[in-house]
């Protein structure tokens, strides 16, 4: 099965997955949650919605510096027990990745790149959707781009979780934001998701292809042309960025801010773009140069890692919140799912 097909498979998982079912002997975590406190998460110099900062490249190695409490959660999220496992090693984690729903340019079939265009009423429908399919997943922190597509996209996403936490954006954009956006109640940061917005996330840059219509520059360059813009490697559109361009900081980003929340424990859900999500993914499950070209992402479609034991482990695509593929995956899945189902009754 090629790469695209792999990708735009729905609701299909890998038929190994059921291996790990019953081979996960740590011992199941309590019902302590470890949530990042000062504001959930303390990270220096996070950028806050909208806020593209294109100088900052070598800013944007942000040290997390991230101090942590424990606080009793009903519903505990599946991140690090208290059995002591925050090596590398005995850490396992969830990771959802979901490319915004359809916007309002890719309605009218428009270059977007960073430019900051709402979602279109299917692609709010597509973001609901996607919600509702990773309902029953742990969710602890949130990752989105600068961009209100992918904002959108989470958000809508978030009002389909069965844990009803509230998604909290960051703003630590300035010593006065981080100080204007506390919280005061123990409790209140217990029922919150922190949601933490960063331009390196953002689609691929797409120079001076933004706001032209596709199938007229195909018809005017040339449907090739216009095929290695859009999908080849290293070779940038007019005064773009080409997708290796886009890699080094989104991948960058990746490995300095989402990977140690991973690594922690953390269950990470990630709502970008097509571009910034296929230079994640390049890396996730290592693929070429070559193998990312065939590589698309449909809009609005969820797709759930595993980290276990130092791995990345793709799991497809959950198909639905009663589905029980993706929650045999670990029994820590499982458990929390269980444990909603609970609070329901
Ligand atoms: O920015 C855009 O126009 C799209 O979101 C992604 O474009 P692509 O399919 O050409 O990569």
């Amino acid at each position: 099965m090629g790469a695209e097909a792999c990708y735009q498979t729905i609701g299909t998982f890998q038929s190994h997955s059921f291996l790990n079912i019953f081979n996960h002997h740590q011992k199941l975590q309590n019902n302590l949650l470890k949530f990042v406190t000062k504001d959930f998460i303390n990270i220096n110099g996070l950028s806050s919605r909208g806020s593209y900062h294109s100088g900052q490249r070598n800013c944007g190695i942000i040290r997390s510096s991230a101090s942590q409490t424990s606080l009793v959660d009903p519903v505990s999220s599946p991140s690090r027990s208290d059995t002591g496992e925050t090596n590398k090693k005995s850490s396992e984690a969830a990771l959802i990745l979901i490319r915004h729903g359809e916007s309002l340019w890719n309605e009218k079939n428009l270059f977007t790149g960073c430019v900051d265009v709402p979602l279109s009423k299917k692609g709010i429908d597509e973001a609901i959707e996607a919600g509702k399919r990773i309902s029953s997943i742990p969710v602890d922190v949130i990752f989105t781009s600068a961009l209100i597509r992918a904002q959108m996209t989470a958000m809508l996403a978030m009002t389909q979780h069965r844990r009803k936490k509230v998604p909290v954006f960051m703003h630590n954009e300035s010593e006065q934001a981080r100080a204007w956006s506390q919280v005061f109640s123990e409790d209140t940061k217990k029922q919150s998701i922190p949601v933490i917005a960063s331009w390196q996330l953002n689609e691929r840059m797409y120079g001076e292809l933004q706001g032209l219509d596709k199938q007229e520059t195909a018809d005017r360059y040339g449907k090739e042309q216009v095929h290695v813009w859009r999908r080849s490697y290293d070779i940038p559109p007019p005064n773009g960025e080409s997708l290796e361009m886009c890699a080094e900081r989104a991948v960058a980003y990746f490995r300095d801010q989402i990977e140690p929340q991973l690594l922690s424990g953390k269950n990470v859900m990630i709502a970008a773009h097509g571009n910034s999500l296929r230079s994640i993914i390049m890396y996730l499950d290592k693929l070429t140069s070559q193998e990312v070209i065939s590589l698309e992402l449909s809009t609005g479609i969820p797709m759930l890692y595993i980290l276990k034991e130092g791995r990345f482990i793709r799991r497809g695509s959950p198909a639905g919140p009663s589905e029980a593929g993706v929650y045999a995956y670990t029994r820590r899945l499982a458990l929390y799912r269980q444990k909603l189902d609970e609070m329901v009754q």
